[in-house]
């Protein structure tokens, strides 16, 4: 199969069952602007930072702090089960949020191990060539987050970022957007092509793991958001990783005299901090050599500007 490296639309209904559907049309009752999450007073958002040591964080986006202005957004992140915390913002009613986001965690761990598979086994890669993944090649121990992010409509959208450039820390990440377009992704060549929402359809993006685990055959994706003058964007992205603790390094099939492992091993834990410190130099900062076409890194952005004016 052809995998296109930027960007993938994964068609539900070739990679999932119906039941993946159920869970996207879902959100739009938990998500809604009118409906759930997003709604919620400030002091309720406020106080879902603090509790339960940080496995439910909302606020703004990680990367804010390397950016001079406020992005137009806001988002939960959810690790592990959400119910703790959706008792104490909807004490009375929180089952119906709690079963969304647990359906949809369910199904994007069966999705997101198929498409692992289908990525690698286009590289020749067997299950016994990734230790990590288990004997059954199930990734077991893969770790992930749900991250929802909301996107209020703007009067001035040309001058504010819903999300700036990034690409993510993951393995890969799969990402569900509501009928509003915003992401970008950047090609080089072409500069940022949008991809706009298709219906019962997600979007698969590679992140930096992956593209150190393939020695840079699947390169991470460039991509923001961008947001509207008039329409509330919203999107849930499903951040998947392998356990936290074990060193990704570029697998040794995919190594040889004239492909030359391209980065050091490295624990997803401390991918994240390196992220945190380095933004976008964070692959390059775990890079061994230049590769041989003497292409660098899209983390790096290829001299792509990441801010805006
Ligand atoms: O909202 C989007 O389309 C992009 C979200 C995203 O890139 C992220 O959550 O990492
Ligand atoms: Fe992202």
């Amino acid at each position: 199969m052809q995998w296109n490296s930027w960007a993938m639309h994964a068609e539900l209904g070739v990679c999932s069952k119906s039941r993946t559907m159920v869970s996207t049309r879902a959100f739009s009752t938990v998500l809604n602007p009118r409906g759930r999450a997003f709604s919620l007073s400030h002091p309720a958002k406020a106080q879902s930072c603090s509790i339960a040591g940080g496995r439910f964080r909302y606020g703004v986006a990680r990367i804010s702090s390397f950016f001079p202005k406020l992005m137009w957004s806001e988002g939960f992140t959810i690790f592990g089960s959400p119910l703790e915390h959706a008792c104490q913002l909807w004490p009375q009613d929180y089952s119906n949020f709690c079963d969304v986001i647990e359906e949809y965690e369910k199904e994007m761990k069966i999705l997101a191990r198929r498409l692992m598979w289908l990525m690698l086994g286009s590289l020749d890669i067997s299950k016994e060539d990734v230790k990590w993944a288990g004997p059954k090649g199930d990734f077991k121990g893969a770790n992930a987050a749900i991250q929802l992010n909301s996107y209020p409509a703007c009067p001035e959208p040309d001058r504010a970022m819903g999300l700036a450039a990034h690409t993510d820390s993951t393995l890969l990440t799969i990402l569900y957007q509501n009928n509003t377009s915003g992401l970008q992704v950047h090609r080089d060549g072409s500069g940022w092509v949008t991809v706009p929402p298709i219906p019962d359809t997600l979007v698969v993006n590679i992140g930096d793991l992956l593209h150190i685990l393939s020695n840079g055959l699947y390169p991470s994706v460039l991509h923001r958001a961008m947001v509207n003058r008039t329409r509330h964007r919203l999107s849930v992205a499903y951040l998947y990783g392998p356990p936290p603790n074990v060193q990704i390094s570029p697998l040794s099939k995919l190594v040889d005299l004239t492909h030359p492992p391209l980065y050091r091993p490295v624990t997803w834990t401390e991918y994240l901090g390196t992220k945190a410190k380095y933004f976008d130099k964070a692959l390059s900062s775990v890079r061994l050599c230049v590769p041989l076409n003497g292409l660098v890194d899209v983390n790096d952005h290829n001299g792509v500007e990441v801010g805006w004016t």
